[in-house]
C-alpha cells in the first residue's frame, strides 16, 4: 500500500484538465513499456469531468486508443443505455469520440443483459472477465463520495469488508440507484496506480479522512491504495480540512 501523494488544484476544472494530461502521459508510457495499457473508470461528476477534459485535450492523440483496455470500478445495475449508468455517461463524455477497440471496453453487465436482474451472477461474470484478463491495472480512477465511499463501496455496507472476491453486488446503496456492482478493496489494491478524485466543498471531510482514517469500513477511500503510487487529487474547496502537514505539501 503506497501512501497517498496530495495534489491541490485551484478549482475543479483545472483538476480535471491537469488529471487528463496526467492520464495521457501515464497511458502513453504504459503503452510504450508494455504494448498496451489498462484504465479503470469511475462514475460521478469528477469521473465524468475528467473524461470530458480528456476528450477536449488535443494531446489525447498521444494515446493509442486501439491498445487501451477500459474497465469500470463500479456500475449502476440498470438496463443498458440507461442515462444513469456510468457506461452511458462515459460514452457521452469520451468513449464515443475516440477509436477504442470494442473488445477492450469491458462494460459491467446491465440488468437487462445475459444475467437479467441477478446482480450476484453479473458480479461473478465480471470477476471472471477480470481474472481472464490478468495483469494489473495501470491506473484505477476513484471518485470519492462525501461519506468517503469509493466505487460502490459504502461505509458500513458488506462490500467494503469483502476480502476474497474481486467484484460484488451492492444492494441498498445510500447513493441511488440502490443496486450496483463494484470492485472490492482487494481488487483495487492490485492497481499500479490509484488516483482518488475529490473536488468540491462537499468533499472536504472525505478528503481529510482519506488521509487520516484507519478503518476502511468507515472510510473506504482510506483503504484504496495502489501498489506503485496513490494520488489524492483535490481542489482548494476540498482541501480546507486537510491536516496542515499534508496541505503544506
Ligand atoms: O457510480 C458512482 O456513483 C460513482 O462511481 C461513485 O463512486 C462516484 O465516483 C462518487 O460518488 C463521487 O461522485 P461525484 O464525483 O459525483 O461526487
Amino acid at each position: 500500500m503506497t501512501a497517498p501523494e496530495l495534489l491541490v488544484h485551484r478549482d475543479q476544472r483545472l483538476m480535471a484538465e491537469a488529471t487528463a494530461a496526467r492520464l495521457i502521459t501515464t497511458v502513453q508510457e504504459a503503452q510504450a513499456a508494455r504494448g498496451s495499457a489498462s484504465v479503470v473508470l469511475t462514475g460521478g461528476r469528477n469521473g465524468n469531468g475528467l473524461l470530458a477534459a480528456l476528450a477536449a485535450a488535443p494531446a489525447r492523440e498521444a494515446i493509442d486508443w486501439s491498445r487501451l483496455d477500459l474497465w469500470w470500478g463500479d456500475e449502476r445495475f440498470l438496463p443498458a443505455g440507461d442515462p444513469d449508468r456510468n457506461h452511458t455517461q462515459a460514452a457521452a463524455a469520451l468513449l464515443d469520440a475516440v477509436p477504442l477497440e470494442p473488445g477492450r471496453v469491458h462494460v459491467m453487465p446491465a440488468s437487462d443483459g445475459p444475467y437479467g436482474t441477478d446482480a450476484e451472477a453479473a458480479a461473478e461474470a465480471y470477476a471472471a472477465e477480470l481474472a481472464a484478463a490478468g495483469g494489473p491495472f495501470d491506473v484505477l480512477l476513484l471518485g470519492v463520495g462525501p461519506d468517503g465511499h469509493v466505487a460502490s463501496l459504502f461505509p458500513g455496507l458488506p462490500g467494503v469488508r469483502e476480502r476474497d472476491r474481486t467484484v460484488v453486488a451492492v444492494r441498498e446503496a445510500p447513493k441511488p440507484p440502490p443496486t450496483r456492482l463494484s470492485l472490492t478493496l482487494p481488487a483495487i489494491a492490485t492497481a499500479r496506480q490509484v488516483w482518488l478524485l475529490a473536488a468540491g466543498a462537499d468533499k472536504a471531510t472525505a478528503a481529510a479522512r482519506t488521509l487520516t482514517a484507519t478503518d476502511p469500513a468507515e472510510t473506504p477511500a482510506a483503504g484504496a491504495r495502489g501498489t506503485a503510487r496513490t494520488l489524492l487529487l483535490v481542489d482548494q474547496a476540498a482541501a480546507v480540512e486537510l491536516p496542515p502537514a499534508a496541505a503544506a505539501g
